[in-house]
Formats: structure tokens, sequence, C-alpha cells
């Protein structure tokens, strides 16, 4: 018989480790949220949040789906399992589906959501900028929520609606609408935490990951917007 000419083309997750050194750690993420393993909550304080409303926001296509950088406009994360240390916005961003809408990065007993949007925040008291914070290993904390399909998310729409305009990677839009990041996170704020990874590269172990336990209903229409846009900004 003929020689077969045999191509393993490796991509992906597989070969971050070749170039990121840190994916090759002890405290990686994402991870499968095992419930029966999960401790219930000692006697942490309140997870508190504030963020601004009324300014001017651009989403930017990085190439991995879409982004909100808040531009260091004022905002808090404190509490939880944060210590005394009070963390700011950085950005949100979203991970999707690829095809079948299993596209969450975490999940929950084995079972993959439709999204996931991370809320990234870095440690204020003890860093000077987002860039050091994402080197230590209390430098960050996301927040991260579950997205199902259900009904329509109307303060996620206000950047759904825009991904036409941004379907190559490095397009960026800017719209002026008030938008409250608060208004993503789901109503009963329960969540499991733990100390992890950035999810992409460089995966850096900095991220101490607070994962709300009720998913956000998004619609099957807006799923599909962010699908075809990721594709795209992807396929870029
Ligand atoms: N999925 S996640 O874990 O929530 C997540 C994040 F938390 C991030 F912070 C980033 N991130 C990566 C950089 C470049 C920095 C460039 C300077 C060194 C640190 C990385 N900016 N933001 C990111 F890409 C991402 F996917
Ligand atoms: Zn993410």
């Amino acid at each position: 018989p003929y020689l077969v000419p045999v191509v393993i083309l490796i991509v992906g997750p597989a070969t971050w480790v070749e170039k990121f050194p840190e994916a090759r750690g002890t405290r990686q993420s994402p991870v499968d949220i095992v419930t029966s393993r999960a401790s219930s909550g000692g006697s942490a304080p309140p997870l508190v949040w504030r963020y601004s409303v009324n300014h001017p926001r651009s989403v930017v296509n990085p190439g991995y789906c879409w982004r909100v950088d808040e531009n260091g406009y004022d905002s808090e994360l404190r509490g939880g399992p944060l210590g005394s240390d009070v963390y700011k916005l950085q950005q949100w961003h979203c991970h999707w589906g690829s095809v079948n809408g299993e596209g969450s990065e975490h999940t929950v007993d084995g079972r993959a959501f439709s999204g996931e949007l991370h809320l990234v925040h870095w440690n204020t008291s003890k860093y000077n900028s987002f860039t050091e914070a994402a080197g230590q290993p209390d430098g960050l904390a996301v927040l991260g929520v579950l997205l199902m399909v259900g009904s329509k998310h109307d303060e996620l729409d206000k950047v759904v609606r825009l991904l036409p305009y941004i379907q190559h990677k490095g397009d960026k839009v800017t719209f002026s609408e008030p938008l409250n990041p608060a208004n993503l996170l789901p109503k009963r704020i329960a969540y499991w935490t733990y100390p992890g990874s950035l999810t992409t590269p460089p995966c850096t172990e900095s991220v101490t990951w607070i994962l709300f336990k009720e998913p956000v209903q998004v619609s099957a229409e807006q799923v599909r917007l962010n699908l075809c846009y990721y594709v795209n900004g992807k396929n870029v």
C-alpha cells in the first residue's frame, strides 16, 4: 500500500505550553466545577461591587470574540475571597461556542453552557497597573457569568447589536449609551471561587476566579450574532 503522508497539525491549548511555560502550572483555568466537592462557603464577607455607568465605551474584536475596555473608569470589587484588597474593572469580554453553542470555558458537573462572560479586575491595593497585577498570584479577580439560551438580555444587547461592525480582528466601535456592568450579573450572587489562571495565553496564574452559580439568560439570536462574528473574528 502507498504511504499516506500523515500531518498532525497541533494547534490550540496543547501547543500553548511551548511558548507559555505558565500553562504547565498547578492552578490552570478553566476547570470543571464538581459541585459535590465544593466546600460550602465559610464565613467569607459579602462580595461587593460598584461600576461607573455613564461613560463612552468601545467594543473591540481582539480575535477571540469581543472585549470592552474600561479605560480606568472608576469601579470597585471587594470582599468575598479578596481579603482586604480592592480590585478595579479593567475589561470584560466573552467566550462563545464554536458550533453547537456549548461555548463556556468552565463546566459545572461536566455540563457546558452556551457562553461565558468574564469581568476582569486587578488589585489596585497592591499593584500600580493591570500589567503588573496580571503577573502576581493575587493580582487579578475575574467574575464569571455562565450564559444560557432563554430570554433576550437587554443590557448585553447594547454590545451584541454592535458586533456586525467589528467583524475583523482589531476592529473597534465606540458607544456612549449608559451601561452598568452590574446588570450583566445574575440576580442571586452565590458563587464558586478558586485560585486559577488566565484561560488564554500567557495563562498566568494570577486569577482569583469567582464564578456565579446562577446562569444568565441570553436569546438564541444573541448567541447566533456572537457565533458568526466570533467565528469571523477568529477566522481573520
Ligand atoms: N479569559 S480570562 O482568563 O478572563 C482573561 C483574562 F483575565 C485576561 F486578563 C486576559 N488578558 C490578557 C491580556 C494581555 C496581558 C498583557 C500583559 C501581561 C498580562 C496579559 N489582557 N487581558 C485575557 F485575554 C483573558 F482571556
Ligand atoms: Zn475570558
